[in-house]
């Protein structure tokens, strides 16, 4: 997937400028940003559901909803749409009848291993049921793209990492490329390889997370009365909490410092760092002690 300049406007201003980035074959993507950052907006973009009003997206090569949503994509939205008045079976009969592509035995096997009982109405489902059955009926369809938007949030810690599962071992299978947005970071530290950070409708922060990990460092050390010192242009974030300041550098930043801990970054940290200093007026915990002190 490629973005060049992309941007979307709505009637009260735009949800996307200027975004350019790519998402190699086979990476395992996490959409990252907090609420109103655009990322509903991109993932539908992609799929075709809206047209780029800026620039361009291409999926798979083509120019997404020139003639509808590529075969290979499919989508999970937000909020799982199934047919509610359909049983489990019914829906799967329907994703093969749709589909010119479709894999059967693999759908009815997620649906059994999520133990969701073929029988029951999907509007009898519980909201986490639902998800299984709808990332069945996407990864029926044998996809080479898979975006998901917020796919965890109504699952429990065990359906998590069930679903999580079900999706690797697919891209092992397969190499399929999946996007997928989340506001839990931690459930996409160690699954996700790729990175697109998003704040007020621009990228942020894009890459490979292997090469953005290694290409910053979390500075720790006592707070000192002149600050860290470091030039702005190196410095992610800087926190104070208490004695300590917690600095996140990039570029090399940190080649020429002394009597600071340096360690690498996850990518929580890495997320996190980003997605403060895009949003500097937003009151963090650390800000708060900072006050109280
Ligand atoms: N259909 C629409 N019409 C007008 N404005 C919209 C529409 N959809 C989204 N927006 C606006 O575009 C911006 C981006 O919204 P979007 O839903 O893409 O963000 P998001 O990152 O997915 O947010 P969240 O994490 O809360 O789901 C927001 O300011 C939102 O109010």
């Amino acid at each position: 997937m490629t973005a060049i300049d992309l941007g979307k406007r709505y009637r009260r201003g735009w949800a996307l400028r200027g975004c350019s980035f790519d998402v190699p074959a086979g990476r395992v993507s996490a959409l990252v940003g907090p609420n109103g950052a655009g990322k509903s907006t991109l993932m539908a973009l992609a799929t075709g559901l809206l047209r780029p009003t800026d620039g361009e997206i291409r999926v798979l090569g083509n120019r997404p909803g020139t003639r509808g949503t590529h075969r290979k994509l499919a989508f999970l939205a937000q909020d799982k749409p199934l047919y509610r008045r359909f049983t489990v079976a019914e829906m799967l009969r329907a994703g093969r009848a749709l589909n010119t592509e479709w894999d059967h035995a693999y759908a009815r096997r997620l649906v059994d291993e999520a133990d969701v009982d073929p029988d029951a109405r999907i509007s009898t489902l519980s909201g986490g049921q639902r998800t299984r059955v709808a990332l069945a009926v996407a990864l029926g369809r044998r996809p080479r793209i898979l975006m998901l938007d917020e796919p965890l949030a109504d699952l429990d810690p065990l359906a998590r990492e069930e679903v999580m599962q079900t999706v690797m071992s697919e891209v092992a299978e397969t190499g399929m490329t999946v996007m997928l947005s989340s506001h839990v970071l931690a459930d996409l530290d160690g699954v996700c390889d790729h990175l697109v950070l998003l704040a007020n409708g621009r990228v942020h922060l894009v890459g490979d997370v292997d090469d953005l990990i290694a290409g910053h460092r979390v500075m720790i050390g006592p707070r000192r009365a002149g600050g860290h010192g470091l030039p702005p242009g190196l410095v992610v974030q800087a926190r104070a909490t208490g004695r300590q300041e917690t600095v996140l550098v990039k570029d090399g930043g940190w080649q020429d410092v002394t009597g600071w801990e340096l360690i690498e970054p996850n990518l929580e940290e890495l997320a996190m760092a980003y997605l403060r200093s895009a949003s500097p007026t937003r009151p963090t915990r650390a800000a708060a002690e900072v006050a109280a002190a």
